[in-house]
């Protein structure tokens, strides 16, 4: 598959600050790609320069196959395309719509300026409204619009000229959680549905896992790790990357081959290990077993439940093999069966419904 976009082991510095330091993705053809990671590591830039706002100090950049950057080892600028004829649309954050103009001039501004006639213009707006909903609207002002409109509009004027990429920043923060959801399919469907590639920035994985194809993990400028929502989740290459992506029990444990030992008992490995490190349990990899069948791992303690309506989440606590030492008492997240009725202080059996990760000590 050809690839939208290529960035190639780019640097960019601000003054005597590198903020992104030699990254490199990929935006496979008619996928989504999301950049995830903390405030500040550097998600937008990484955004404005494929868009070609920013400059990039190495490395090279290609969009729908043609290279748009591109820095040599000797430093010496080689090629910079600018933002217009790079074919990449962006959405900024909050859609920075204009005001003054109504929402077919902004779907049309995104052809270029109003005074050139575009053969064409006002049959790609109409277009372009009916896919995002919004042709009854297209009279009216952006100031009159509710956030999710004002950004289906943003996304419309972007998608215009019929770009090779769509660049999406942090697109939903501004509104709330149930139009996030279901724009977020919306945005999906539409990008591709155009003949067009996604990068989105965001620091919402929810959002990341909900509308990507492929996830890049990036802090403080480099890459961590990338990997499809599910190889993320569930094979996080460290401790970090495992918290920002949901909530984990992260154990003491010493692999030797496909198994782990960890307080929680000796627990099967995705993958073969060896030595000491961290076993990362995510809420589903244990559950509670109702009724005992010689599969159980260890006995535990219940401290909180909480129902997240498909099945439980519940916190326990392990108790210590040792009794007179209290104080190496674990906590664990089990997911239990909707119909389970337990309550806190509870004693619980627990088993492994599936395999765990282990991340060695570095
Ligand atoms: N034009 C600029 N001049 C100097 N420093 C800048 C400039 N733009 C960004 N930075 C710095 O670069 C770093 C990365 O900023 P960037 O906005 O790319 O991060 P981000 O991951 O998008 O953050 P957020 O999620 O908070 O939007 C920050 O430390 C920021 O202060």
């Amino acid at each position: 598959m050809n690839d939208a976009v290529r960035v190639e082991d780019i640097s960019v510095s601000f003054g005597d600050s590198t903020v992104l330091d030699g990254v490199s993705l990929r935006v496979p053809s008619g996928s989504i790609t999301a950049v995830i990671g903390p405030s500040g590591c550097g998600k937008t830039t990484l955004l404005r320069t494929i868009a070609g706002l920013e400059q990039i100090r190495s490395g090279r950049i290609e969009i729908g196959g043609v290279e748009v950057a591109s820095v040599g080892a000797d430093r010496e600028r080689r090629v910079d395309v600018p933002t217009e004829r790079r074919s990449f649309g962006l959405v900024p954050q909050e859609g920075a719509l204009f005001g003054n103009m109504s929402v077919a001039g902004n779907v049309g501004f995104g052809l270029g300026p109003w005074w050139r006639r575009t053969p064409g213009r006002a049959a790609r707006v109409s277009e372009l409204l009916e896919v995002v909903g919004l042709s009854e609207f297209r009279g009216r002002h952006p100031g009159a619009l509710s956030g999710g409109q004002r950004q289906r509009v943003a996304l419309a004027r972007a998608l215009a000229p019929r770009p090779a990429v769509i660049g999406l920043d942090e697109p939903f923060s501004a509104l709330d959680a149930q139009l996030r959801t279901r724009l977020r399919d919306h945005v999906r469907d539409t990008i591709l549905a155009e003949g067009a590639s996604g990068l989105l920035v965001t620091h919402d994985r929810g959002e990341a896992m909900a509308m990507a194809d492929e996830i890049v993990v990036l802090m403080a400028g480099r890459v961590r790790q990338v990997g499809s929502p599910e190889e993320i989740y569930l094979e996080p290459v460290d401790v970090e990357v495992a918290r920002m992506f949901g909530e984990v029990s992260e154990l003491p444990g010493d692999a030797d081959g496909d198994v782990v030992r960890c307080p929680a008992g000796s627990l099967r490995l995705r993958r073969p290990a060896r030595g000491s490190g961290t076993v990362l349990l995510r809420p589903g990899d244990l559950d509670v077993v109702t009724s005992p069948d010689g599969s159980e791992l260890g006995r535990a303690r219940v401290l909180t439940v909480r129902p997240c309506g498909e099945h439980i989440e519940v916190r326990v606590s392990l108790f210590a093999a040792d009794q007179a030492r209290r104080d190496a008492e674990v906590e664990l997240l089990v997911r239990a069966e909707p119909e389970w009725a337990g309550s806190p202080g509870d004693q619980i059996a627990f088993r492994q419904r599936r395999p765990a990760h282990f991340c060695p000590a570095s």
